[in-house]
């Protein structure tokens, strides 16, 4: 049902450090942070690797010639190579994880902005809260992959490859017999870490799982609350974070093999090394201080080795969240621009004209919901349309606004097909008045001005009392400039409605698409609602989904919908006189 989980298989596919380089671009834009990090790297490493020399040289020389000023000279030398590893470590630590906060910024930013501009059909096909896991969770993991994870892995190789190095310049012979060792560690890992890239994708798809599901209860608290399903919800979140933890686990246990067979069989080897070592310097083939240096060098390269496979699967475990994110970045969106739009007259006269057009969801492709429609409404003309639900009212908007495109027919607007429009052209001259409308957790002024963001202040008011809502405006508590909560929560129904409307008097658009609200509002409230939308629709084409005697009265012509067809046309008192569905509906909707 969903996209991320279709595309699985082909994700899984790819190998994981694949779905990491499309991170590149993002890091390539930070030159300077990266070329930092990578010289922070150099010379961190280089002094990590004197360490074991100046270890050694302290045991042979400042030890054995017993000379105070030698021994003095020695620590000195190992004290300044400590200095410089913390220096270097400091700026490699600071250059790397500036880089992975800026590329994760970006790529939030990316992410949102490719998201939010996707068609409907998409964000149909995908719950919010799981995007919004993507746009968090994976972002989060992205980040700590770059300011840490790769930077420890890209330190452990390269300590690994120099103290390798470092090691055979030391005692070839020992080093042959370590490095004939070190193999046998590595397969497992790689073998592991295959395992477990399946496993950490299934891991963050039911966080994901368990993230929308909060995501859309907590959105939805009222009706929780109203069915008492806290206890259900309650319920139903614990088995999903259950599913979670329990796909975690195995991702967990798997990691914690690999980590501790790793280190057995990387330790195991230098282990037997030293033990052919002591017997060296037992017979006198080798100094102490060699096989210390020896024994240290041997210590970092081992560790590395275990380093990488622990962040090893950490990288597998990005790329899963890497692979994610790509998927959405790769989506086009399917309502978009053509290569060079048409224009519309100006003004926009706001002619409107659906021909014959067909129109299925795209989950639903055995049942149109516009069924060869045809309608003409003129400039300045007020259409009601009515219908039981189902009808395809909505549908209408949305083929208007070209949320999506029809597969059969046309949809114009002065007379211009609306897929040779930019999307964004066409819904300038829309305004929509939705039943349910969105109100921001923000001001109720920028909630207003979201109609028309350059309006001023004075437009603002003026709209503000077109809207009949200047009087309970007046009474919040800092008037325009009350924080309204998220959706509107300390707004009563009616004044929702009225801030939408101010929106879209704000907005002046010669095209009105109105969802007129089905629940019932207080008879003073009802009143400036209507007034108010009287006001709105003055001069503009007008289609209205009517749940109002009021609004049928007055439209110039009523349009009879049923299951996506025309099914009656004319004035209330002639459709009345008909009978047949608008009676019945204008009976039960319209007259008590
Ligand atoms: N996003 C969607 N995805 C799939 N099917 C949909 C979607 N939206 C609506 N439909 C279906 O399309 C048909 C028409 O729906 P539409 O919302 O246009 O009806 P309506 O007349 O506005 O109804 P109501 O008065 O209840 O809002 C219905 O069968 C509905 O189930």
């Amino acid at each position: 049902m969903n996209q991320p989980a279709n595309a699985t298989p082909t994700a899984q596919a790819k190998p994981a450090i694949g779905s990491l380089r499309t991170l590149w671009p993002f890091v390539s834009r930070h030159r300077g942070l990266f070329a930092g990090w990578l010289v922070a790297l150099a010379c961190s490493s280089a002094a990590t690797l004197t360490l074991p020399k100046a270890f050694g040289t302290m045991i042979d020389q400042g030890f054995a010639q017993g000379g105070g000023a030698a021994i003095d000279r020695a620590f000195l030398l190992l004290f300044a190579v400590a200095v410089a590893l913390a220096l270097a470590t400091a700026a490699r630590f600071f250059f790397v994880s500036l880089l992975g906060e800026k590329v994760v910024a970006d790529l939030r930013e990316r992410l949102y902005a490719h998201l939010v501009g996707l068609d409907l059909g998409f964000h149909d096909r995908n719950r919010s809260g799981e995007l919004v896991s993507r746009l968090t969770a994976d972002a989060e993991l992205l980040r700590s992959v770059i300011g840490s994870t790769m930077s420890v892995a890209l330190r452990s190789v390269v300590t690994f490859l120099g103290s390798l190095a470092m090691l055979f310049v030391t005692s070839p012979r020992l080093a042959t017999f370590a490095l004939l060792g070190i193999p046998l560690a590595v397969l497992p890992i790689v073998l592991g870490a295959r395992r477990l890239q399946k496993i950490s994708r299934a891991n963050q798809d039911r966080v994901a799982d368990a993230n929308a599901l909060a995501a859309e209860t907590l959105g939805a608290v009222a009706t929780v609350q109203a069915h008492a399903r806290e206890p259900y919800e309650r319920g139903r979140f614990a088995s999903a974070l259950q599913v979670a933890v329990a796909t975690a686990r195995r991702r967990i246990q798997a990691q914690a093999w690999v980590t501790a067979i790793a280190i057995v069989l990387v330790f195991g080897a230098i282990t037997l090394v030293l033990w052919s070592g002591a017997h060296d310097v037992a017979s006198g083939r080798m100094t102490a201080g060699t096989l210390g240096q020896f024994v240290l060098y041997a210590l970092i390269g081992g560790g590395s080795v275990g380093a990488l496979a622990e962040v090893w699967n950490e990288l597998q475990r990005a790329a899963g969240g890497m692979g994610r994110i790509s998927e959405l970045l790769e989506e086009t969106p399917a309502i978009t621009a053509p290569a060079s739009p048409a224009t519309l007259p100006s003004p926009v006269r706001g002619d409107i004209v659906l021909d014959r057009v067909t129109f299925h969801y795209p989950q639903r492709p055995d049942a149109p919901a516009l069924e060869d429609f045809s309608l003409h409404v003129r400039p300045g003309e007020t259409v009601a349309l009515v219908g039981p639900s189902g009808a395809g009212k909505s549908t209408v908007f949305s083929v208007l606004l070209r949320f999506h495109d029809p597969q059969a027919g046309q949809v114009r607007v002065d007379g211009v097909d609306l897929r040779q429009l930019d999307p964004r052209t066409l819904r300038d001259t829309i305004a929509l008045v939705p039943q349910h409308p969105t109100i921001f957790a923000t001001t109720a002024r920028d909630n207003i001005r979201y109609g028309r963001l350059d309006a001023t202040d004075a437009e603002v008011d003026a709209a503000v009392k077109a809207a009949h809502a200047a009087d309970f405006v007046a009474a919040l508590p800092e008037g325009l400039d009350t924080q309204l909560g998220e959706r509107g929560a300390r707004l009563s129904g009616g004044q929702q409605q009225r801030i939408a409307i101010a929106r879209a008097l704000l907005k002046d658009a010669p095209i009105l698409l109105l969802d007129e609200a089905t629940s019932a509002l207080d008879a003073q409230s009802e009143r400036a609602v209507q007034e108010a939308l009287e006001t709105l629709m003055q001069g503009r084409t007008t289609l209205v989904v009517a749940h109002r005697l009021a609004t049928v009265l007055k439209a110039d012509r009523i349009v009879v919908m049923d299951h996506g067809r025309i099914v009656a046309e004319g004035r209330h008192e002639q459709l009345l006189a008909q009978g047949g569905l608008y009676a019945e509906l204008a009976r039960l909707q319209f007259i008590d």
